[in-house]
């Protein structure tokens, strides 16, 4: 399709983000994806996903087969408030040649003990599923540049792309926990890395920048923190040993957060850990103007990947048909080009995501006053791509 004259080479979100030898299936006749819908906003984003992915296979020799599976909410539902990923789900997402996620989590299970909350479930998926990095590009396309709070000098241009560690920190560390101590509660978390797992996170790092800009900077808090000091470390040596060639500085945590919005075009490839990557990731989201345009890819050394954009389950807006459906969409393009090794067809649905742009048709969350585009739902958001995917197929 890339010979179409309409299809131009994509500058997609997602295109920077080069594949790595980890987790890809390779090309077949037809692929088995399984769907986590969530919960919020999920369900609807889902919808439009699959209307894109299916209007895209229907032009192609190859097929997707879905099926849909259970985490969050709708598994501790489901389940009488025991699980948020069921064994059954898991089971599912390991036979699968790749995984689409869409949020968990909701006002109804806030108060739910920890073991019973969805983000239990998701952090239980991508701990067994050995899912160790994500992948989250910022690229700021031109259409945008209006939706951003900062100011277009600051962020044309910008294409970040954040490697966050996945399944280590304080995330998972124990001990944790609340106790009473001395006659009052105290709550805390371990903030913990092995050796190992931050040279295989730096190595994923190595590989994605050696495809794009050659440049990493590793975030950290090394002035204070004995964890980050190991961070660094191991982030030297890798990089000395078997990326010679990566041009590698590091920054604590507190100024990349600072340095981010001052002047994003510094960055290229960022490694971090997970607490860091999370916020940083959101931070980056304002670069390109929402977070309903985030993707992201959470890849592991075999088995299937899951693609998940990075926002959540948006429950102040969900169920109203307003959500932004456009970086699960990006998301699944991931999913082409990682796991399914069709980056042709990749290429493809992130033209139409920007054809989509170009056109005008804007969601609530990237719409501004007075700049001539049409405000859509997330319904009409997922047909304004499926056309578009029909004008590049044709
Ligand atoms: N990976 C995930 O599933 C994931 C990620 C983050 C938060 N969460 C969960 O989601 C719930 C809500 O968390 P939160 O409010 O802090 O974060 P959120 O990402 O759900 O929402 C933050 C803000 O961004 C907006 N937003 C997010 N995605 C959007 C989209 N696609 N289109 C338009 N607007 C969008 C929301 O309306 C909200 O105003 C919590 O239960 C949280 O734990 C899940
Ligand atoms: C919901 C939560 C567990 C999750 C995280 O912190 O990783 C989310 O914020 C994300 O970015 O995917
Ligand atoms: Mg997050």
């Amino acid at each position: 399709y890339t010979s179409s004259p309409f299809v131009k080479p994509s500058s997609g979100v997602a295109s920077r983000a080069p594949s790595t030898s980890l987790s890809a299936v390779g090309k077949k006749d037809s692929y088995s994806v399984t769907l986590l819908p969530g919960d919020g906003i999920g369900p609807e984003i889902t919808s439009a996903t699959v209307g894109a992915l299916n209007a895209l296979t229907s032009h192609t020799s190859w097929s997707i087969n879905f099926k849909e599976s259970l985490i969050g909410g709708a598994a501790l539902d489901a389940t009488d408030n025991k699980d948020a990923f069921p064994d059954s789900s898991l089971e599912e997402c390991r036979k699968a040649d790749s995984i689409l996620l869409a949020c968990i989590g909701g006002y109804k299970w806030d108060n739910n003990p920890r073991e019973a909350r969805p983000e239990t479930g998701l952090l239980k998926m991508r701990s067994e599923m050995g899912l160790f990095a994500n992948l989250r590009p910022a690229k700021v396309l031109p259409q945008l540049i209006g939706a951003s709070t900062l100011k277009p000098e600051v962020i044309t241009g910008v294409d970040i792309m954040v490697v966050r560690e996945l399944t280590g920190d304080v995330y998972f560390g124990t001990p944790k926990g609340i106790d009473v101590v001395d006659g009052e509660r105290v709550g805390y978390n371990n903030m913990i890395y092995k050796e190992s797992e931050i040279r295989r996170i730096a190595r994923v790092a190595g590989e994605v920048a050696m495809k794009r800009g050659g440049k990493i900077c590793s975030v950290e808090k090394s002035n204070v923190l004995d964890v980050s000091q190991l961070w660094k470390e191991v982030t030297i040596d890798v990089m000395e040993k078997e990326f010679p060639k990566i041009d590698l500085s590091h920054m604590y945590v507190d100024n990349a957060a600072m340095q981010l919005i001052r002047y994003p075009k510094q960055f290229d490839t960022i490694v971090t850990g997970n607490i860091f990557g999370d916020i940083l990731s959101d931070e980056a989201s304002m670069l390109v103007g929402s977070l309903g345009m985030l993707p992201s890819a959470s890849i592991g050394s075999s088995g299937p990947g899951v693609f998940e954009p990075c926002h959540g389950s948006a429950p102040d807006i969900a169920g109203e048909d307003k959500a932004n459906p456009l970086a699960m969409i990006l998301s699944a393009a991931m999913m082409l080009r990682y796991d399914l090794g069709r980056g042709e067809e990749a290429d493809v649905l992130e033209r139409a995501v920007e054809m989509c742009l170009d056109e005008g048709w804007r969601t609530g969350d990237i719409k501004q006053e007075g700049d001539g585009c049409t405000l859509v739902g997330c319904k009409e958001m997922g047909k304004k791509v499926e056309a578009a995917i029909e004008k590049c197929m044709a």
